[in-house]
């Protein structure tokens, strides 16, 4: 075991370096790995927070097992490549051409018909497969995972290369950023660390969009990030037909669900399917370029695509619901406060709704997406994931009255379903 040091100061307490270099929590291990077993012995698979919570042991064991050097290691070095290694994989085809049936398996092979240097290719595919995503089955030999497999479906796989190019020079610059301001929280939706990092003067969706194919590979992203949790128009979590569905005017020409800052419209096409007696209009909204790259025969033909800045004069009155979903958690406090004026003047009172899908960050034990996405928040927009607090701060103050907060557990977002107060 190779340790130099035996003892360092830090502010005056002596900490012993021998503490970095054995397992952080070994005493917990034999407890941990028998929740483990117990709680992965009856687990379905449809379970979701029985899931959750079996990961949060799982995850409590790695860091129990690991030395403080080695999980320094792992984030400095080993994560941080691996997704850049996964990235230059979806850019370059390659779980593409592992995934397809008797696909070469020898990296001089699949570096062949790839037209990739083989060179190149084992050392990317070496450290994928180090950190448990490919499958090593001999010398520079390597089968593909349910894992890699799955990075062939864009809504998976493109988020590598847009989030490494688009978003990590900005999360990485952040340290620096707070150090030379003083570690003032940013506030700036036009002049943060983002627009520090990336050297521009755009926001983050502008900067995408201006550098494809990351604006794109973005809305593929979108299309997946919440694919597999609980979803708000199910029965068991919001009650569509009794809150929406019902009392709702059911003429044709009446607006019934208005997806604001829709992207390219997966939200409002999941709710078509699974409620398709809904009566009136389905509209989605979003800014020219992105409705521009809507795929045709992506959504149903029913939905009407309309080109909309949601800094501006909202176009449909008096719909039933007004729907915002991740768009809100973009944007610093003021600004939200500008985009809520916009739907609460187009609101019909006693009848509109404005259902807001975001992440409502609990006061302990918060998961780790939502805690992750909130410093990306942080790096990407100056904005923030929020608490009920600060939910009804910002909608008690934009004229909104909260009705309700519907849950469904942990790292799920939840629906918050407003009136005008
Ligand atoms: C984080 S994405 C969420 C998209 C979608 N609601 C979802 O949950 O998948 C935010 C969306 O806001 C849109 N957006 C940004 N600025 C906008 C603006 N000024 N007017 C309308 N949409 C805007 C972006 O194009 C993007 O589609």
């Amino acid at each position: 075991m190779g340790s130099t040091e035996k003892q360092v100061e830090t502010n005056g307490t002596p900490v012993d370096v021998s503490i970095a270099l054995k397992a952080s929590d070994l005493k917990s291990v034999p407890s941990l790995a028998a929740e483990i077993q117990s709680l992965g012995s009856s687990l379905r698979d449809s379970d979701y927070n029985g899931r959750q919570a079996l990961l949060r042991k799982a995850r409590a064991l790695v860091n129990a097992l690991e030395t403080p050097r080695e999980t320094m290691i792992k984030h400095t070095w080993a994560e941080p490549t691996n997704a850049s290694a996964i990235a230059v994989g979806v850019e370059a085809g390659l779980f593409d051409l592992m995934a397809k049936e008797g696909a070469p398996t020898k990296v001089d092979d699949i570096a062949a018909a790839l037209k990739a240097d083989p060179a190149l290719l084992c050392r990317l595919m070496r450290h994928i497969s180090a950190m448990g995503y490919i499958k090593e089955i001999g010398p520079d030999e390597y089968e593909s995972t349910t894992f890699s497999k799955a990075l062939t479906i864009p809504i998976i796989g493109d988020g590598y290369p847009c989030v490494l190019g688009g978003c990590f020079a900005a999360i990485a610059h952040l340290p620096a950023y707070l150090k030379r301001t003083d570690f003032v929280m940013p506030n700036s939706a036009t002049d943060g660390p983002y627009q520090s990092a990336y050297n521009t003067k755009l926001n983050f969706f502008q900067y995408l969009q201006a550098n494809p194919p990351w604006g794109e590979q973005f809305n593929h992203h979108m299309g997946g990030y919440r694919q597999g949790r609980p979803s708000w128009m199910d029965a068991d979590f919001y009650p569509v037909q009794e809150r929406l569905i019902a009392g709702a005017d059911p003429s044709p020409e009446s607006p019934f669900l208005v997806d604001i800052g829709a992207n390219v419209g997966h939200d409002i096409n999941e709710f078509l399917s699974k409620h398709p007696s809904a009566p009136g209009r389905l509209i989605m909204q979003d800014l020219p370029s992105i409705i521009g790259q809507i795929k045709p025969g992506s959504i149903d033909d029913r939905i009407e695509r309309m080109e909309y800045d949601f800094h501006t004069e909202q176009p449909v009155k008096g719909a039933r619901a007004y729907y915002m979903h991740s768009c809100l958690h973009d944007w610093p406090d003021d600004v939200c406060q500008t985009i809520l004026a916009q739907v609460t003047k187009a609101m019909k009172p006693g009848y509109s709704k404005f259902l807001i899908n975001e992440n409502v960050i609990p006061s302990t034990e918060a998961n780790w997406q939502t805690s992750g996405l909130d410093l990306m928040m942080m790096s990407l927009f100056s904005s923030k994931e929020r608490t009920l607090k600060d939910w009804t701060r910002l909608l008690e103050g934009g004229g909104l009255r909260i009705v309700n907060v519907w849950e469904h557990g942990e790292g799920v977002e939840a629906l918050i379903e407003c009136e005008l107060a």
